[in-house]
């Protein structure tokens, strides 16, 4: 049977990074991707995005949606303070699978904890199963239908509270035009708008970046 995309970026990432080192492993993703093979990573352009807000709110709990191949949840973590922890929300096993490969070999394992299943159905567990009592931090990058419901779900299981910061991927492209909408007309989100580029493409995207104000 013959490979996956996911699974050919991963090997390539076995064979070419440093294990152990997370700045090999997302530069070593950024080369496959944009030479060889395009992929939904959020690439270095927007990943300098996501690293200066990770710094900015040093969290202590972050939840990223959307794990794909474990990209971003190295990038994150490999930003954490000692004792802080990421979990990262996938909904695809194999995607999965890959992602848990890629955070081993970045040596991230005892930060990240992967959890598998639908944001809808991961939220309301979190509190309760997974001892989280508020978020700091929040990077939404999975179906871009769901920052919406998924953001409203946040507030009503409790787990934002006053600074905490949501900062959403693809904006623009593939869109969240309803997820726009919804944070910068609520008076209870703060919006910073980031414009960028789609990852290893010269097409317009943006992050935005909505701080919970209680
Ligand atoms: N736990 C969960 N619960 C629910 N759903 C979940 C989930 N975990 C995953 N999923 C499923 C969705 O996962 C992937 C979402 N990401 C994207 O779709 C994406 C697409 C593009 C793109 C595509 C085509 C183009 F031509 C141009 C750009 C670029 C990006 O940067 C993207 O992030
Ligand atoms: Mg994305």
């Amino acid at each position: 049977m013959n490979q996956s995309k996911e699974q050919r970026i991963l090997n390539f990432v076995l064979q070419n990074a440093v294990r152990g080192d997370p700045r090999s492993v997302v530069d070593t993703i950024d080369k496959y991707c944009s030479q060889k093979e395009w992929a939904m990573n959020v690439g270095n352009e927007k990943g300098l995005i996501l690293d200066k807000t990770v710094e900015e709110v040093n969290p202590s709990v972050a939840l990223e949606l959307g794990s794909y191949c474990g990209y971003s949840a190295v990038r994150i973590a490999r930003l954490l303070k000692a004792g802080a922890r990421l979990l990262t929300v996938e909904f695809n096993p194999e995607f999965a699978a890959i992602a848990r490969q890629m955070i081993e070999f970045a040596g991230v394992q005892d930060k990240v904890k992967l959890l598998e299943g639908p944001s809808q159905e991961i939220i309301p567990q979190l509190k309760k199963k997974y001892e989280v009592d508020t978020l700091d931090f929040v990077f939404l990058d999975h179906w871009k239908d769901r920052y919406t419901p998924d953001t409203i779900l946040l507030q009503e299981c409790n787990l934002l509270r006053k600074g905490s910061v949501l900062l959403a991927d693809n904006v623009i492209f593939p869109g969240a035009p309803d997820f726009l909408t919804y944070v910068r007309e609520s008076p209870h989100f703060q919006c910073t708008n980031y414009p960028s580029h789609l990852e290893y493409m010269q097409v317009e995207d943006a992050m935005e970046k909505a701080v919970f104000l209680g």
